[in-house]
């Protein structure tokens, strides 16, 4: 199939990458010429395994990038994998989804064909049926159930592991509002969804636009509930991950996402849950378990800070963060919770000097002040006391003998020998 994906950055390159893997001809519209001319030369614009070799591999044969939308009268159908920011408010800002529609709708207009347009982004229900379709009925005077059709298809990808996400998921989610819409999609991803791991799950617009939120809400959720559970568990002094490893064991529940800590960063959980709130509201709903779900989650890095002050007199001290990606195995920094944690110790009156094996050049200009050591260990000499923001593998059985006290905190249950400190605590366990 020919297909045009609009929108280069994490997921519309990952998905155009892998589907022309899959063996489609695939054209990538992104307005950064940069990320356009990264692509025509093979490469990868961000970082994600197995991404380059496939960019490698079909860039200049069935993979191309340009910032011409035109391209996009060549293809069958078009993605739109645009960024769906928040306001100030929390609440979704679809301006660049209504750009991209309108420049997406003004080349439908010299198209003679059918074509569908598949919203990707994350959108809450209604912005396909009600925003994105009446921009690109008005600008390519092309009609829906006419000869413009139109899908939602949520994308579920982790960062970190975004190809073999996409290419062997879960499920497949297809909204869509014609039989032949729906059975274009069926054949873009018959090599995904014939595998047996993967379930087809059919539906209307809205429903697969709020499949997406709540499957996040629900995640997200999730992990501030254990959170909570460890905070309750430290209480009483027991072991909040022996607690839920037990728990986990009922597949009601399942023992994936029970890792508690710090809490949940990153570009999608922390947007998408306040969207979800933001739009219930408008909706004259209270989500009262969402505003919870989100109080918990805030109140995680300064629990780190007060548990390290309990040790350690934080003014004047020189403080260790280990880690400052929202997660391991990224670069990162959206929402991570080190830079709560980092903002807290700053407030009372310590140094900090941090260390992360790739985020800490995203770091670095927002916080000029905190000293950038080149090793755990390096960040770790000469420290008052440590706090573990990120569970990065290389954290695990770290020597603490260079700290002037070998109190360390940790925020994600990282392997440590606990002997060869005079403190050990974790924040919930
Ligand atoms: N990143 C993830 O892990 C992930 C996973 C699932 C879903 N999502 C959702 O997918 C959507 C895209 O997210 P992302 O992380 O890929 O965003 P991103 O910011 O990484 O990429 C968006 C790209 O769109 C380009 N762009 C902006 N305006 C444009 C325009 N008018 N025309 C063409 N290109 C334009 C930007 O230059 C950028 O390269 C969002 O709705 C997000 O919530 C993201
Ligand atoms: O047991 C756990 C699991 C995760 N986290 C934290 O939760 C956040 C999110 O982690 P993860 O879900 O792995 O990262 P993302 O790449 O943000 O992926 C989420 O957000 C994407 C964008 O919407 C979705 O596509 C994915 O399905 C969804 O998992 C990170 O800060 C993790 O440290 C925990 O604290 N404990």
């Amino acid at each position: 199939m020919h297909v045009s994906i609009v929108g280069s950055g994490y997921v519309g390159t990952t998905v155009a990458a892998c589907l022309a893997d899959l063996g489609h001809e695939v054209v990538n519209i992104e307005i950064d010429q940069e990320i356009v001319d990264t692509i025509n030369a093979g490469e990868a614009p961000i970082h994600e395994s197995g991404l380059a070799d496939r960019i490698a591999e079909h860039a200049g044969t069935n993979l191309r990038a340009t910032t011409d939308y035109a391209a996009v009268r060549e293809t069958d159908l078009t993605f739109l994998c645009l960024p769906t920011p928040q306001a100030e408010d929390g609440s979704l800002d679809l301006a660049v989804m209504r750009a991209g529609s309108e420049s997406l709708g003004r080349a439908l207009a010299a198209k003679a064909d059918d074509h569908l347009v598949v919203v990707k982004s994350t959108v809450l229900p209604g912005t396909t049926e009600d925003v994105v379709g009446p921009i690109l009925e008005d600008e390519s005077g092309k009609r829906v159930g006419d000869d413009l059709e139109l899908a939602m298809n949520p994308e579920f990808l982790r960062m970190g592991t975004a190809v073999t996400d996409f290419l062997e998921p879960d499920k497949v989610v297809v909204g869509a509002t014609s039989e032949d819409a729906a059975a274009t999609l069926r054949e873009l991803y018959a090599p995904i969804v014939d595998r047996e791991a993967t379930d087809l799950v059919e539906t209307d617009i809205r429903e697969a636009e709020l499949i997406k939120y709540a499957n996040n809400a629900f995640l997200a959720s999730k992990v501030s509930l254990v959170n909570e559970l460890g905070n309750i568990a430290k209480e009483y002094g027991a072991d909040a991950y022996e607690v839920l490893e037990a728990v986990g064991l009922d597949d009601r529940i399942s023992e994936r996402f029970m890792r508690s800590g710090l809490g949940w960063g990153g570009s999608c959980f922390p947007k998408d849950v306040d969207a979800l709130r933001a739009g219930a509201r408008e909706q004259g709903y209270d989500p009262a378990l969402l505003d919870a779900v989100v109080a918990i989650n805030d109140a995680q890095p300064r629990r780190l800070v007060d548990s390290l002050a309990a040790h350690v007199d934080l003014e004047g001290a020189r403080i260790a963060v280990l880690g400052l990606s929202f997660k391991p195995g990224t670069d990162d920094i959206r929402k991570s919770r080190a830079l709560d944690v980092i903002e807290y110790l700053q407030d009372r009156g310590a140094a900090v000097v941090a260390y992360d094996p790739v985020a800490m050049e995203n770091v670095r200009p927002k916080y000029p002040e905190v000293e950038y050591a080149e090793s755990a260990a390096a960040a770790l000499a000469d420290a008052d006391g440590a706090v573990v923001a990120t569970d990065w593998p290389e954290f695990d059985d770290l020597a603490f003998d260079g700290m002037v006290q070998r109190v360390v905190v940790d925020g994600r249950r990282i392997d440590v020998d606990e002997e060869s400190l005079e403190v050990y605590e974790g924040l919930t366990w």
